[in-house]
């Protein structure tokens, strides 16, 4: 897997805030849809193109466009979805799929409560939305399901990533046979004895939406 930390100040700055634990529910989703288009910016570099031509006032001019499939941007629900509305920013054509994943916090691991895909993912560039990579259950399951499905190109957007969860990806994940990119705006420390990344920011579900029941 290719790891990429965004480094920006911009970035640094943001994420700075998102941490602060001051930061209101408000602010937080602000913050998170501001970081996504300024990670997806980097993330996309390898988006799928092909050569167009167009008029200009002036004079034929060579350039790109996104050619088809489209790109498939899948949420992991609940604290996905609060990167979706800057991802879409910036590919707003992109096709939107959703999983629905919760890791059980006695036993940390992952399970999958609801799923929203297109059955044949075959052709298809995936971008998984998650803010948070912590022991890497979840998104290890997810990227699974999404290469079972023929994905044949994947890219995780996650906030923070803890170096346990990279690590238990990259094992996991080795005989994958798809190119899989993980853009991050930090790598934090290590996880803690509950399986929270440190510093981290806490729980982000519960940061952007509120305590769940
Ligand atoms: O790397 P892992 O150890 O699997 O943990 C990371 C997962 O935990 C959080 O979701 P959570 O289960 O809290 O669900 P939520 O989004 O509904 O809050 C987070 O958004 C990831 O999906
Ligand atoms: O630190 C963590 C770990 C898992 N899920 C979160 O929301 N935060
Ligand atoms: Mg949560």
């Amino acid at each position: 897997m290719q790891i990429l930390v965004v480094d920006h100040p911009l970035v640094a700055h943001k994420l700075t805030a998102l941490r602060d634990q001051t930061t209101d529910s408000p602010t937080f989703r602000r913050l998170t849809e501001e970081l996504v288009t300024l990670l997806a910016y980097e993330a996309t570099r390898d988006v799928r193109t092909g050569p167009i031509t167009v008029q200009t006032p002036v004079a034929e001019a060579e350039g790109i466009k996104l050619t088809s499939p489209k790109p498939l941007v899948v949420p992991i629900l609940r604290a996905g979805l609060g990167m979706l509305e800057g991802m879409s920013r910036l590919l707003p054509t992109a096709e939107v799929g959703f999983l629905g994943m919760i890791r059980n916090e006695e036993t940390l691991t992952a399970s999958t409560y609801a799923e929203r895909l297109p059955e044949d993912l075959h052709g298809r560039q995936c971008y998984v939305l998650d803010p948070m990579l912590a022991t890497g259950g979840t998104l290890a399951a997810a990227i699974q399901f999404l290469v079972d499905r023929g994905a044949d190109h994947i890219t995780a957007i996650c906030l923070l990533a803890a170096p346990e969860g990279v690590e238990r990806i990259e094992r996991e994940l080795a005989d994958l046979n798809v190119p899989c990119t993980l853009v991050i705006a930090g790598m934090d420390s290590h996880l803690n004895e509950k399986g929270y990344i440190v510093p981290g920011l806490g729980d982000a579900g519960d940061r952007l939406y509120g305590v769940a029941q």
